[in-house]
């Protein structure tokens, strides 16, 4: 195996981003463990985008600090890597050019490796000559999430990964990602507005709402109707 994941820890402390007219984050301190897996979840509006800026460091805390490991990040962090809603893969490339993209200073025998690899963790093993554009919507979600694995992050931000394909496939690509997470021990922070798959697959739950932490918990000591009371009843609820 040529994928290597050392898992990362996060931390954050008084972090606070707000926007014109306040709305926004903060103030957020949570830790997240090395290795764990947490789901976020939270209605429309509550913080979820603007949290996912501020760790994939495409914004920067007004105030506060957000940790990767032992460094302070200012930016984009090597060790973190997000996985979108729509897979944003180069339609021009193959898939294993794809991957190769984010590896592109690793000498080619690493690259080959690790490409291999990743697309074995994903169950695409063979399909590394394929275009983007042959591929279904879920297979384009595993090629998403294979290129992130390769680049050998510490922590997959995954932003509503599942949200864009049917219920079979998304059923299928979460227990993937189970057994994915299980196997490679890498930190996972996994924001969605499904309350059920935040449950079934976190080992611990972060509800946000107004831009701060209403619950913080183990999922063995919560369920998703807790969850959704918790997120009030001017709420529709989600499904
Ligand atoms: N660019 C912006 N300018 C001003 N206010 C913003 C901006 N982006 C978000 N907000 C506000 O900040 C708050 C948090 O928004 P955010 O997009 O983080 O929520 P969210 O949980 O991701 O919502 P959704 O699930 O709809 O994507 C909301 O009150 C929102 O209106």
């Amino acid at each position: 195996m040529s994928i290597h994941l050392a898992s990362s820890s996060l931390g954050l402390q008084g972090v606070h981003y707000h926007y014109k007219g306040r709305s926004g984050v903060g103030p957020l301190d949570f830790q997240v463990n090395s290795g764990e897996f947490l789901s976020i979840v939270g209605h429309s509006g509550s913080g979820k985008s603007t949290l996912l800026g501020l760790l994939a460091g495409f914004l920067r805390p007004q105030q506060g600090q957000i940790r990767v490991g032992e460094d302070v990040i200012h930016g984009p962090h090597p060790r973190l890597t997000l996985v979108q809603q729509e897979a944003a893969l180069f339609p021009w490339l193959s898939v294993a050019g794809n991957l190769a993209f984010g590896l592109r200073t690793l000498p080619p025998s690493e690259q080959r490796a690790r490409v291999e690899d990743a697309l074995r963790l994903v169950h695409l093993e063979g399909y590394g000559q394929r275009r983007v554009h042959e591929l279904s919507g879920g297979q384009r979600q595993r090629v998403s999430l294979a290129r992130a694995l390769a680049v050998q992050p510490g922590l997959l931000l995954l932003d509503e990964p599942f949200s864009a394909l049917d219920v079979q496939t998304r059923s299928q690509l979460a227990h993937e990602l189970l057994e994915i997470w299980r196997q490679a021990g890498v930190t996972i922070i996994f924001v969605t507005h499904h309350l059920e798959e935040a449950v079934l697959l976190g080992q611990r739950v972060i509800v946000l709402r107004e831009g701060r932490v209403a619950l913080d918990a183990s999922t063995s000591q919560t369920d998703v109707a807790q969850l959704r009371a918790l997120m009030g009843e001017q709420h529709a609820p989600v499904a």
